[in-house]
């Protein structure tokens, strides 16, 4: 028997996996510590040991690799290893045997929290699955219980260590990585400390320990900002906590909610926070996007697989985010909606409690498909009133206080999401041109940004804010007046030109955009030659962006903010539009 437990496989990327089950020789440990493990219940890795103990004949193990850092390795390069879950939820062994029941080489991979355990002879179609364990990860309790136990005598924790907290952040960690995580907050507090006698750790050391340990934290990663206590929301946030309250008052219980609404209006965050600040055994996400590269057979199965292993744990919560497209990936969708429908409607085992909360931008959907019916409860997240979008502005973004709530007034009713990546674009456009400082041209660039509820669909009419001598306009274009290879929304533009007659205005429909945009053929058009009663608001806007002809700079923008596209062109007028905006016409390079 050849075993090495506790080879960190991220300080070792590059080595070949089936070269791993190779490194190191620990039979003793593995026979003197398997049985009080097993007794204790103490995780994966000395059951493992156990395991090896028991059919020590043949048997090669490499337990504890993390699999997760060394994603890069092509998965058909990794032959024994067969197809890897790249997120493999939770600690589970499989245990593959020879049919005639022997053990047979075996290779132990642990990817995140899996370990799974694969028979040398895993390809020959003979092979079945001969056993599956399951072992859970340690709950809320046991993790706090593993932080405490693991401080040295010499050690204590300042009063400002909120392990509360930090035990909420270490969902997904195994037992091993909790101690390292203690161990190194102490090392780092240590250094820190120097000579004294007792070391006192403090939660920006657990904080920084934790970075690297913890697991790569989905939620986190859907609640980029802090949160803001937007009006529009309070009602949602109001009911959740009822049905929280509920949640954990009740003995046994599952519930589900959905939250729609338009894309972009915050329901993933709204989903998120509620893995993030509430004590969950585990929190499982389930996204459309880790399931790119997989079957249709294999997306059931994951669903399938994640929903039973939160089922095992007291505590857990499963966020499904856009659940619709989810669905859509599957032909036909009815495979698929059956088995949410089955999932959905498990019942909890006794004394656990379940809590799902699905994300979905598409209503008409879910219940085309009858899914909507599953869900207890379903709560609308609308896009933001102006006095949302005040708040957004005057939390997130160094806009004068006077400018506020005439922004506000432009933009609303906005989807937060498009908000953030109007107002993002907007002041860096007007970061770099300040930091130009020749302060020159009428137009210096041009942004396109695509709203995300309806691509290309102008929606915020136009505004423009202004900053001493520089003012920042949004334009929305049409996608039918967009031609190939040209901005299909909103444009942002960026004057040096004070606007004419309103620091800041805009119109909100599109009536009033049509004023702003369609009937002024000139830079310097005066409200009034445009016939139309709301055009005042309109001709801020104006002023820079309905030229007949303007030379630009182009920078494309992608969904998630990444330049992609880079170009010169003209900006022209478009008279017969109907609808706001201008036509870019131009090459991108
Ligand atoms: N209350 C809030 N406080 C701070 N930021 C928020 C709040 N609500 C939403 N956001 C931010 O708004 C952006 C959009 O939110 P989110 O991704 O949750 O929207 P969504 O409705 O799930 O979008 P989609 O429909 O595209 O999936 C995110 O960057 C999120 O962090």
């Amino acid at each position: 028997m050849a075993i090495s437990p506790n080879i960190r496989l991220r300080s070792c990327t590059h080595t070949p996996i089936d070269e791993v089950p190779r490194v190191g020789r620990n039979q003793d440990q593995a026979l003197t510590t398997a049985p009080k493990a097993i007794a204790n219940g103490e995780g994966a890795t000395l059951f493992l040991n156990h395991y090896a103990a028991r059919a020590p004949d043949r048997m090669a193990i490499s337990s504890n690799i993390r699999l997760r850092s060394c994603t890069h390795t092509p998965i058909d390069e990794v032959p024994r290893v067969g197809r890897l879950v790249p997120e493999a939820k939770g600690v589970k062994i499989h245990i593959l045997e020879e049919e005639d029941n022997r053990t047979a080489e075996i290779t132990v991979l642990r990817s995140d929290c899996a370990i799974l355990v694969f028979a040398r002879s895993v390809f020959r179609p003979s092979l079945v699955i001969f056993k599956t364990i399951q072992m859970s990860l340690p709950g809320i309790q046991r993790r706090l219980e593993i932080l405490l136990s693991s401080m040295m005598p010499n050690s204590e924790l300042s009063c400002d260590a909120d392990l509360d907290r930090l035990v909420i952040e270490t969902s997904g960690c195994s037992e091993s990585e909790l101690k390292h995580l203690a161990t190194n907050a102490q090392y780092i507090a240590s250094c820190r400390e120097g000579s004294n006698k007792i070391v006192t750790s403090t939660i920006d050391d657990f904080q920084m320990a934790l970075e690297d340990v913890k697991p790569f934290d989905p939620l986190k990663s859907m609640r980029k900002f802090e949160p803001i206590d937007l009006p529009e929301q309070r009602e949602i946030n109001r009911t959740l906590r009822l049905l929280l309250n509920d949640f954990w008052c009740t003995p046994c219980i599952s519930i589900n909610i959905l939250l729609e609404g338009t894309r972009g209006t915050g329901k993933s965050f709204l989903a998120a926070n509620i893995g993030l600040t509430n004590k969950f055994d585990l929190v499982r996400v389930i996204t459309p996007d880790a399931f790119i590269r997989l079957s249709d057979l294999e997306i059931c199965d994951e669903i399938t697989t994640s929903w039973k292993e939160a089922q095992s744990y007291a505590l857990s919560l499963i966020i499904i985010d856009d659940i619709e497209r989810i669905v859509q990936n599957v032909q036909p969708y009815s495979t698929i909606s059956n088995v949410f429908n089955d999932c959905l409607k498990m019942k909890p085992m006794k004394n656990h409690k379940h809590m799902v909360v699905a994300t979905t931008s598409d209503l008409t959907f879910l219940q085309s498909i009858k899914l909507q019916e599953h869900f207890q409860i379903s709560l609308n997240v609308p896009k933001l009133t102006i006095e949302g979008v005040a708040k957004v502005i005057s939390q997130m973004f160094s806009i004068p206080f006077e400018h506020q709530i005439p922004v506000a007034t432009t933009l609303a009713p906005v989807a937060i999401k498009d908000l953030i990546r109007i107002l993002e674009l907007a002041t860096r456009k007007q970061d770099e041109t300040s930091s130009d400082g020749n302060g020159s041209s009428s137009i210096t660039d041009i942004d396109t940004y695509q709203p995300s509820d309806s691509p290309g669909k102008a929606e915020y009419g136009q505004s423009s804010f202004n900053q001493g001598k520089q003012a920042i306009c949004f334009d929305p274009i049409e996608p039918d007046q967009v031609g190939a290879g040209q901005a299909n929304s909103g444009s942002i533009h960026i004057s040096d030109q004070e606007c004419p007659t309103q620091a800041m205005s805009a119109p909100t429909t599109s009536a009033q955009a049509e004023c702003a945009s369609t009937n002024c053929t000139q830079a310097d058009c005066d409200p009034t030659d445009c016939g139309q009663a709301d055009c005042g608001q309109a001709s801020a806007g104006r002023a820079v962006s309905n030229c007949h002809e303007q030379s630009y700079q182009e920078t494309r923008i992608d969904e998630d903010g990444v330049n992609f596209a880079e170009g010169t062109g003209s900006f022209l007028q478009n008279e017969d539009m109907n609808e706001g905006g201008g036509n870019m016409v131009g090459q991108l390079a």
